[in-house]
């Protein structure tokens, strides 16, 4: 078995707003997430599944416990740091695209590495070899918002892999779409699974697509049993 990328420890999660009963979404959940594996994170609507996503990402705080991506102890970074965290280790696939309608896909995909002081030309060179492994590269120059919803997730997944990023987090990658271009963008994920070894959890409603897997964390009210995570 390899090494954990993804260690998490005794981590919880509680919304607590004066007057109301607190929302308690997990306590004390520990996983780890074997370098090179995929995990699938499944469990009725509003049982946590984004937010976990969101804990691994560093995009949000856990009420106690820790995570660890490598040798990033994530939930004690401050949010700069959770910041540069996101961008140099974390390749994101949001339920919503989040594409910028007005830009190309190439744009699109190029911006992460803009973000980072890349140079133009090298960006866009990377953008294109991305948008060629996502079998996009003919609609390269058409605006993000002329292409349908299958084409805009695949743009989505060539973005949060041009930064050739340590762990793809996917949220309901493919819970917008008719079953054969959800059909299509899972095996797209599971080629770049397979290829790049890239360590890889995701967000489904899919029982099939959770079982192929191979690990599946399920979630369940304010306990979150393991499968074969
Ligand atoms: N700021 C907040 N205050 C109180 N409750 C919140 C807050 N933010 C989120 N929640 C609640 O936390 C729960 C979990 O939300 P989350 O989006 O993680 O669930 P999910 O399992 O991904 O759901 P779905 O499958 O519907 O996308 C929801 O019940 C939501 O209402």
């Amino acid at each position: 078995m390899a090494d954990p990328l993804v260690i998490v420890r005794n981590l919880s999660k509680e919304y607590r707003t004066p007057g109301l009963p607190p929302v308690v979404l997990f306590q004390e959940l520990s996983f780890d997430v074997p370098a090179g594996s995929m995990l699938a994170i499944v469990g009725e609507s509003g049982t946590g599944k984004s937010t976990l996503l969101h804990l691994l990402a560093g995009l949000d705080t856990a009420t106690s416990g820790t995570v660890q991506v490598g040798q990033t102890v994530v939930s004690s970074l401050d949010p700069a740091d959770r910041a540069a965290f996101r961008n140099q280790q974390i390749g994101y696939v949001w339920q919503a695209h989040y594409l910028l309608p007005e830009f190309t896909a190439a744009e699109n995909v190029a911006m992460p590495l803009l973000a980072r002081g890349m140079a133009p030309p090298k960006a866009r060179q990377s953008a294109l070899r991305w948008l060629r492994e996502v079998e996009l590269e003919s609609r390269a120059e058409h605006r993000a918002g002329e292409l349908s919803g299958g084409e805009q997730q695949r743009v989505s997944l060539a973005r949060a892999l041009v930064t050739e990023p340590r762990l793809l987090l996917a949220d309901e990658p493919t819970g917008n779409l008719d079953a054969r271009t959800g059909e299509a963008i899972f095996q797209l994920m599971e080629r770049v699974h397979r290829e790049f070894g890239m360590t890889t959890v995701l967000v489904t409603h899919n029982e099939a697509f959770a079982q192929r897997c191979g690990r599946v964390l399920r979630l369940g009210g304010v306990r979150a049993s393991r499968e074969t995570a």
